[in-house]
């Protein structure tokens, strides 16, 4: 943000108390931006000076209007989701009413305070549902809706058009028309990440990790949390009249630029704890009955405990098959160049904070970990050929 032209510009961030929203909150404070976070969980790290945190919730307009009382807000990050990965995935009637309806609260609050910008924090995933796609750019189709595995991709793509469809639209305050655009993420991680690394790092540490899955030669892609910054940054910029609006209307891609295969992404982190790499690969469609079973098994038990499922299908997907994206049109209008990071600032963190493997830790525990593995294997397998040996009775 060009903090020489306009040093005492507002900008407020919707779950500004998560991981990326509080990086780019802490990024844009440095810049002297005026910051207000906004979200229903205070930040898990201390608010640095001169940021505001306002606790409050995206499905309620009321809590929104506050948050802008008093104050001229010139550019919103609307960042607050809910659903993305684990048990959150399951809770559909939640997920809807956060990303669909909290972003309709928040264009609404827009247009009736007079925003003139705003960003909104999409992902890959509007597009992407299990098809392959190799350098895929902003001109492919949405994933017609009822293709999607999951309710939150779903519900993220049709906030996704709502936001971009209120481009363009009359401020009732101040006169002008709202601007807005999407960027659609990869997979984020940085140091401190919450959301995945932990649950990868515990799954590593129980001794779980034991197998990989699908083609070795399948590709994905991800963002360091410090090149996402930089891009809600810099579509933020190119929202402005200066810029000519370049950005007005239009979603983006962003990631790294580095297509590479999902576990190999991972072995840094692995080996960096002291752990071994596992050596077996399993089939995708194996895994994905497996991801099947366990999404109904929590259908069914979920109300009595709602346990953490090992895996989702969506997560089959997003780490199993390939999909990849060209940053040319975000390089273009924004100048996003990604820079070069990797897993090694995650690895210190964790080690920072008690994680690695002792000598000699986790010999028998594993035994059993493997059990249970081959244990639900065999489930699976048999789960899966049960109907066609029936079938054919
Ligand atoms: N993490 C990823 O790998 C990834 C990938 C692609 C896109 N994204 C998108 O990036 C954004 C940020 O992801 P993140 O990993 O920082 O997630 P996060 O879960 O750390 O942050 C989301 C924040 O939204 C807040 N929130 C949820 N419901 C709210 C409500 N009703 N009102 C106000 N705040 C609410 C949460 O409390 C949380 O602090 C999300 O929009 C997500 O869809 C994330």
């Amino acid at each position: 943000m060009d903090s020489h032209k306009s040093p005492k510009e507002t900008v407020l961030i919707t779950g500004g108390g998560g991981y990326f929203g509080f990086r780019l909150g802490c990024a844009l404070n440095l810049l002297g931006v005026h910051v207000i976070l906004f979200d229903i969980s205070h930040p898990a790290q201390t608010i640095p000076e001169g940021i505001r945190f306002i606790l409050g919730d995206i499905r309620c307009l009321s809590d929104i209007e506050n948050a802008f009382q008093g104050v001229d807000v010139a550019c919103v990050f609307h960042i607050a989701s809910y659903g993305m990965s684990g048990r959150e995935q399951l809770n559909r009637s939640l997920i809807e009413e956060i990303n669909v309806g909290g972003t309709d609260n928040i264009l609404q609050a827009c247009r009736r305070r007079g925003v003139p910008r705003l960003v909104y924090t999409s992902t890959f995933n509007v597009i992407f549902g299990g098809q392959v796609i190799r350098n895929g750019d902003e001109s492919l189709p949405y994933l017609p809706l009822h293709l999607h595995p999951d309710h939150y991709s779903r519900t993220k793509s049709i906030a996704e058009k709502k936001v971009l469809s209120a481009n363009g639209t009359a401020l009732e305050r101040g006169g002008g028309v709202l601007s807005t655009c999407a960027l659609r993420p990869a997979g984020i991680y940085g140091p401190g990440e919450q959301r995945h690394l932990p649950r990868i790092v515990s799954y590593i540490e129980k001794g779980l990790f034991r197998f990989v899955y699908g083609d070795p030669k399948s590709l994905v892609e991800f963002v360091h949390v410090d090149n996402l910054v930089q891009a809600h940054i810099l579509a933020s910029e190119a929202l402005k009249a200066n810029k000519g609006h370049i950005a007005a209307g239009q979603p983006y891609f962003i990631s790294d630029g580095r297509p590479v295969n999902n576990f190999e992404f991972f072995r840094p982190l692995v080996e960096g704890l002291g752990y071994k790499f596992p050596s077996t690969r399993l089939p995708l469609t194996l895994i994905y009955c497996f991801a099947f079973l366990t999404e109904m098994t929590h259908f069914i038990l979920g109300r009595l405990y709602n346990f953490q499922p090992f895996l989702t299908r969506t997560e089959v997907y997003k780490t199993g098959v390939t999909h990849y994206f060209s940053l040319e049109k975000a390089r273009k209008e924004l100048g996003y160049e990604a820079q070069p990071f990797d897993l090694q600032e995650a690895v210190e963190w964790f080690k920072a904070h008690g994680h690695g493997r002792r000598p000699g830790s986790c010999d028998s525990k594993c035994l059993v970990w493997d059990g249970l593995v081959i244990l639900l294997v065999v489930t699976v397998v048999l789960v899966w050929l049960l109907p066609s040996v029936i079938l054919s009775m």
